[in-house]
């Protein structure tokens, strides 16, 4: 799907995978990660996702990435707590309860639009890009997060004839592999099987290398 094509779902209303309550991989694993309630999380294409509230809630700083201006908007009218305008070098967006949202294309977002970030959670995000794009995302993840950051990834098997289709994307055991090895240790922590008998997947990332001293994350 194009970034065009994301857009015109948001201005039609065809945002089928927002939900409405936290997603129970988030709710019952997050605590896996063993974060410092001060841990800066980023959410990659962060929809308007209630995820990120509960992050907040947890006491983390959360910043989300957003193509579609839409999905700011309807996030900041699920609460009435005050909405600030920000902008940071070209990424502009907004911040409300702890939780700031960048509208603009992930692919561009660099480490000095965002800081140093010492989590990731990445719902729906990896598998609703296709196959080429899932591989620029995972090299582009790799690059925002300094070693030692670690994420929650929820990824999605599906079987016969829907494995063809999407998004949201089947990603192989074997694609993971080659996404994200050579730069992050992956564990798997369980799995959901979702009404229609899709199966999903959570993993915990934690970014590979050295410890550099400049980039302290903060867990
Ligand atoms: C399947 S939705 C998932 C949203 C959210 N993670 C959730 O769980 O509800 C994918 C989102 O990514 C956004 N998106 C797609 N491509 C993007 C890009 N290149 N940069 C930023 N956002 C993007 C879409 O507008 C859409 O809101």
């Amino acid at each position: 799907m194009t970034n065009d094509a994301w857009l015109s779902r948001w201005d039609e209303g065809r945002i089928g995978f927002n939900l409405e309550s936290p997603h129970t991989g988030l709710t019952d694993y997050w605590s896996a990660l063993a974060l410092a309630r001060h841990t800066r999380v980023l959410v990659p294409l962060c929809g308007k996702s209630v995820d990120m509230r509960w992050l907040a809630h947890q006491g983390h700083p959360v910043v989300g990435v957003e193509l579609a201006q839409a999905a700011l908007l309807q996030f900041t009218q699920g609460s009435d707590d005050d909405v600030e305008h920000v902008s940071r070098d070209g990424f502009k967006g907004i911040r409300q309860s702890g939780v700031e949202i960048l509208c603009g294309d992930f692919f561009q977002f660099r480490r000095d639009h965002g800081g140093s970030f010492g989590a990731f959670y990445d719902r729906a995000a990896l598998i609703a890009l296709p196959p080429a794009r899932r591989q620029r995302y995972a090299f582009h993840l790799a690059q925002l997060l300094p070693p030692g950051a670690v994420g929650l990834l929820i990824t999605l098997e599906k079987t016969g004839e829907a494995i063809k289709h999407g998004p949201p994307f089947h990603v192989s055991r074997k694609e993971l592999e080659h996404l994200f090895d050579a730069n992050f240790e992956r564990t798997w922590l369980g799995e959901f099987t979702a009404i229609d008998g899709e199966r999903e997947d959570i993993w915990q990332l934690v970014r590979k290398g050295p410890v550099d001293d400049e980039i302290q994350v903060q867990r």
